[in-house]
């Protein structure tokens, strides 16, 4: 849930009138508490550290508890809270003393409860408070984050000044920064608390994960044949070029597709038949404009992948989008080929019903598609990846650690199970093979995406911390096979 989701739903779970604000803060504040508890019982001393608006109010609360269970507890504030509100509420429950950040003096065998900004945060962190903080760094002092750690915010997961904590505890739902980086580092451990929030509406942000995309994963009935199965072109990169394409026709293949070819030029065939079996391959001759007549049949297709030609590759992709053909999933140069201008295939791509067109962007080429979105960093991941897709028409799957999946339709995805293992040369062909090949078999291009993106960091864990891009494709079907 991004931060106003989650606002929204608190409200709603307030004016339901089933309990009041401050019982969801001592809720709140309690599940602060057990987890420090079961985490850090040990502690010499428990420094609370709060700040003036609700967040603080769930310090109070939490302190309250954990010196009521006999622990040493300390409380700061950086600001009385605000009067009138539930933290002002929570401050009167708390008998102790109240000392200002700069008397904060951690040591090693103590505990830091960060309770000074969660989800209400913007901007940036005011000099005690990141002094603070980085006292307790210095100092070795573990820290306990309630909601986000302090700096952090929950839409973008940047926080400048913020610190690496143990542990964070959230509530109800992860918010996007606590799976997009920095902010995901720096949550550490993260626990999410119920507290017995309502959602108020259905929420259009979720976490990569298959109770997303399960019921759209393709179960090819008993009367289907290798076509119905999905079929799958790819466009072959130029003779000493024909690797990355090959990987892609693989894990389409590998990702269930029935049928899956290689176009290209025959000088290029030549390599990839000393390489293949059970793909396919189909020669273009001087022509390869003729290619696109090939392409009747064909489900979804792969362009970019070590393709080379960007001229090319601009008007394979413009012919294929404006005709309504296949899926289309631009790769690597097939996104740098409209780098200058886009805006014609963005046009032919909206005007589909359902997006036909999947676009597989790194940080690099996102910011060649879309140079004043990648501009204005501080929207972040999520927000850039959402505006592209509504403008491109198209799923647009923004890479990294932290992949982001969005749709045209304003449903997003954060990607959470990747490891750096897929950070070797040609993982990313295999992604586009993946897409292609479930989006041939009938998934929605979304579904697809999601879903491709999963299987693919899935593979990456299974093939150890060296895996090569062959070995994701080889452990791409396990994971799949599972789910359906
Ligand atoms: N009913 C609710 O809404 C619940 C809220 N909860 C807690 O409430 C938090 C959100 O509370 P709030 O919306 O009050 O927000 P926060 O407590 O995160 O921060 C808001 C306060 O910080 C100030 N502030 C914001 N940015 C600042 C900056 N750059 N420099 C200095 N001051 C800044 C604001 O003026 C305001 O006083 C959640 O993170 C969660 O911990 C929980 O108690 C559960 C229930
Ligand atoms: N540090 C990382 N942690 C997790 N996944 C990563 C990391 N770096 C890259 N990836 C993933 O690896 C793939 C790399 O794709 P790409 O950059 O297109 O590489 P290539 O062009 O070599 O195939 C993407 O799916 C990306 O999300
Ligand atoms: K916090």
């Amino acid at each position: 849930m991004t931060n106003a989701e989650m606002a929204a739903a608190d409200g709603a779970t307030i004016k339901s009138g089933a309990f009041g604000g401050i019982v969801l803060m001592e809720r709140a504040g309690g599940a602060v508490a057990d987890a420090a508890l079961a985490r850090f019982a040990a502690a010499a001393r428990v420094h609370v550290l709060c700040g003036p608006g609700n967040n603080g109010g769930d310090g109070y609360v939490a302190a309250r508890i954990l010196a009521g269970k006999g622990l040493s507890v300390r409380l700061y504030a950086l600001a009385p809270p605000k009067p009138g509100t539930d933290a002002a509420l929570a401050a009167e429950t708390w008998a102790g003393p109240v000392g200002g950040l700069d008397a904060f003096a951690p040591d090693p065998a103590d505990l830091a409860i960060d309770a000074v900004f969660g989800a209400g945060f913007s901007g940036a962190l005011p000099d005690p408070v990141q002094s603070a903080l980085a006292r307790a760094v210095d100092r070795r002092c573990p820290v306990l984050a309630v909601d986000l750690p302090s700096g952090v915010n929950g839409d973008t997961g940047q926080g400048a000044g913020a610190v690496a904590c143990a542990a964070t505890v959230t509530f109800y739902r992860r918010k996007p920064g606590h799976l997009l980086y920095p902010g995901r580092a720096l949550c550490g451990e993260t626990i999410v608390a119920e507290i017995g929030v309502r959602a108020a509406r259905p929420t259009a942000t979720f976490e990569n994960a298959p109770d997303l995309w399960r019921g759209a994963l393709p179960r090819p009935g008993a009367d289907t044949h290798k076509y119905a199965r999905g079929a799958v072109a790819v466009f072959s990169g130029p003779r000493h070029g024909t690797g990355a394409s090959r990987l892609a026709a693989l894990a389409a293949q590998r990702a269930g597709a029935g049928a899956v070819t290689i176009l290209g030029h025959p000088n290029a065939l030549d390599i990839h038949a000393a390489h293949v079996t059970s793909i396919m391959l189909r020669a273009w001759g001087d022509d390869p404009m003729a290619a696109l007549g090939t392409l009747k049949g064909i489900g979804a297709v792969v362009l970019g992948p070590g393709f080379g030609d960007l001229p090319l590759a601009r008007s394979l992709a413009a012919a294929i989008v404006d005709d309504k053909g296949p899926a289309l999933v631009l790769d690597a140069d097939g996104i740098t080929a409209f780098a200058d201008d886009a805006s014609g295939l963005f046009d032919a791509a909206r005007v589909r019903d359902e997006p036909a067109l999947v676009l597989t962007p790194h940080a690099g080429e996102f910011a060649r598609l879309f140079p004043d979105l990648a501009a204005d960093a501080a929207a972040g991941k999520l927000a850039m990846a959402r505006a592209a897709a509504e403008r491109a028409g198209a799923v647009v799957v923004l890479k990294g650690p932290d992949t982001v999946i969005a749709a045209p339709d304003g449903r997003a995805a954060v990607n959470a199970n990747a490891t750096p293992a897929l950070a070797t040369a040609g993982s990313g062909d295999v992604l586009a093979g993946a897409v292609a090949g479930l989006a041939a078999q009938g998934m929605p291009a979304f579904e697809a995406a999601c879903a491709a993106v999963w299987l693919h960091g899935e593979a990456g864990r299974a093939s150890g911390p060296l895996a090569i891009a062959e070995d994701l494709i080889a452990a791409l079907p396990a994971h799949l096979s599972k789910l359906v």
